[in-house]
C-alpha cells in the first residue's frame, strides 16, 4: 500500500496534532508546512476564517501533497457578543474540496473588548492566564471550559468531518489504487 501524503499548513502543534490522529500512519503520511492564510491575522467573520482555511489548503497542495489541509481560527460576532470560531478545509490533488465548521463558544466580554481593539486572541489569552503558547495547547476553548474540550479536540472534530466527507466521496479507495 502507498502512504499518502498529507500536508497541515500549519506549524500549530494543537492543529498539528489534529490531522495526524485522524490521518494515521501508515496509510497516511502527515508534514507540516508554514503556510499564508490570506486574510487577517485575526479573522472576524465566519467567511473569512473559511476562507483563510481554504487558502492554507491551496498552498498546501503546491508543496507536492496529495492532500493539502487548512485548519484556521477567527471570530465572529452576534447578537449576545463575540464567539471564537473555526474552520478546515480539505483539498485533493484531484480537485476535490471539502469544508467543515467546528463548534463555538462566547468569549468573556473583558476578552472579546480587546480584540475590538485590535489584538489576537492568542495574545490576548497568554496574558490572560499568564502562561506562555496557549494557542498551541488548550486554547482559548480549553481555557473557557475548564479544559473539556482544548484546541486539538476542537480542530480533531473538524479533521473528522474533512475526513468523513473524502470517504464519503470514495476518494480513500481511489487513492488506495494509485
Ligand atoms: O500558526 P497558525 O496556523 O497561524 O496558528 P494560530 O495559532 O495563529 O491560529 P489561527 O491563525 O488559525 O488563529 C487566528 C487567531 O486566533 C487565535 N486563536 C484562535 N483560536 C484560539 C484559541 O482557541 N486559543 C488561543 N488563540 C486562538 C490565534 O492565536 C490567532 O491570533
Ligand atoms: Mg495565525
Amino acid at each position: 500500500m502507498k502512504t499518502i501524503k498529507v500536508g497541515i499548513g500549519s506549524t500549530n502543534q494543537a492543529k498539528i496534532d489534529a490531522v495526524t490522529s485522524v490521518f494515521s500512519y501508515p496509510k497516511y503520511h502527515v508534514q507540516s508546512f508554514s503556510v499564508p492564510s490570506s486574510v487577517s491575522s485575526q479573522p472576524f467573520s465566519e467567511e473569512e476564517t473559511k476562507r483563510g482555511a481554504i487558502h492554507r489548503a491551496r498552498e498546501v497542495l503546491e508543496k507536492g501533497m496529495s492532500i493539502g489541509v487548512g485548519l484556521e481560527g477567527g471570530v465572529v460576532p452576534m447578537d449576545d457578543g463575540l464567539y471564537v470560531c473555526n474552520w478546515g478545509a480539505l483539498k485533493t490533488v484531484t480537485g476535490e474540496e471539502m469544508t467543515a465548521g467546528g463548534a463555538k463558544i462566547r468569549l468573556p466580554k473583558e476578552i472579546a473588548v480587546q480584540l475590538y481593539e485590535g489584538e489576537e486572541l492568542g495574545r490576548v489569552m497568554e496574558r490572560y492566564t499568564k502562561k506562555k503558547g496557549i494557542r498551541h495547547k488548550e486554547g482559548a476553548i480549553g481555557v473557557f471550559t475548564a479544559g473539556h474540550v482544548d484546541r486539538a479536540n476542537l480542530f480533531q472534530h473538524i479533521v473528522q468531518l474533512l475526513y468523513g466527507q473524502y470517504q464519503f466521496c470514495g476518494m480513500d479507495k481511489e487513492d488506495r489504487n494509485k
